[in-house]
């Protein structure tokens, strides 16, 4: 199948990989020409063969509701557009309705996996019509891990449903994340622990607690033993405090998830928190997000796994 893809940044270049490696054709679009297939987006929808498919993976906000609006004016009835980006599930019905004025289908995805997906395979959650998520099957299996297709992929709901389930997905992670920082920070505490690094490791296998978060937390402890080089100034996108929001819309108790989204905005304010080095670490082992080092510079990109 072919397939348009804008946006080829950390995840949407891997992701154009994992694509053409599952023998499918990409039409790769990005402002920036040394990682671009065609000169302009009006190029890319040229470039496909009619009903077309287009996949957006550009910051969520402005940037993706431009782009779609520019699909919006260039695509023909008949075509489709995925939003694979972390955007507010609030977006997705004027997206689609803009887009369905048209005769433009719409699916939202919410795409896990970080810079790992390209090896690992991305976990998808996907909200459209029936008609419109068949359609785009093939490209959700090569995108996916291998296997089971439930294992790592759902058609969640109707349009909105993908970046609702991927929204709340990120509000888990943020959860999880602190956790393992408190966990990690307390193990360093106590003195009868001698080490700190070697319990989590051994946390990774056979107990209720293992897990792919916590490899990570390892893995970034052996770049930077005690996490000396990373501040604890951890950033967020967005996620977490929708989250927040859908919890209170709902009445729901989601007290681990707002006290891990606090603690991120205290981590600006009061730096020095070894749990929340932890959970900068873990960004930027998962995601590549930048982060900042002690003396207040930001870096990023070490998480990008070189398999
Ligand atoms: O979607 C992701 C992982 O599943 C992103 O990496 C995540 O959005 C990072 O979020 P934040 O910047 O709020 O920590």
């Amino acid at each position: 199948m072919q397939l348009g893809l804008v946006g080829l940044g950390k995840m949407g270049a891997n992701m154009r990989t994992r694509i053409q490696e599952a023998g499918h054709q990409v039409v790769g679009y990005d402002p920036r020409p040394e990682v671009s297939d065609v000169a302009t987006l009006s190029d890319m929808v040229a470039g496909l063969d009619a009903p077309r498919a287009i996949w957006v993976m550009v910051p969520s906000g402005e940037p993706t509701r431009t782009t779609i609006a520019q699909l919006a004016e260039l695509l023909e009835p008949g075509d489709v557009v995925v939003d694979g980006g972390n955007s507010k599930y609030t977006d997705d019905h004027p997206n689609s309705e803009l887009l369905g004025g048209n005769g433009v289908g719409y699916v939202d995805c919410g795409v896990s996996g970080g810079v790992w997906g390209l090896r690992n395979g991305y976990g998808l959650m996907v909200g459209g019509s029936d008609e419109d998520v068949t359609r785009l099957m093939p490209i959700f299996d090569a995108l996916r891990p291998p296997g089971e297709r439930a294992n790592g992929f759902v058609h969640a709901g109707p349009v909105g449903a993908g970046h609702y389930a991927k929204m709340v997905h990120n509000g888990v992670e943020y959860g999880l994340m602190h956790a393992y920082g408190e966990g990690y920070e307390l193990l360093s505490a106590e003195p009868l622990i001698t080490d700190v690094e070697g319990t989590l490791r051994a946390w990774t296998t056979g107990t209720v607690v293992r897990s792919w978060l916590l490899e990570l937390l390892v893995r970034a402890l052996d770049e930077d033993p005690g996490l000396a080089e990373i501040s604890d100034y951890t950033t967020d996108s967005g996620e977490g405090r929708w989250t927040v929001e859908e919890a209170i819309r709902h009445s729901v108790p989601a007290n681990v998830i707002s006290a891990a989204l606090f603690a991120r905005f205290a981590s600006r304010q009061d730096q020095g928190s070894p749990a929340l080095k932890a959970v900068s670490a873990l960004r930027n082992q998962f995601g590549g997000h930048s982060v900042k080092d002690t003396s207040g510079r930001s870096f990023g990109e070490t998480g990008t796994p070189t398999t």
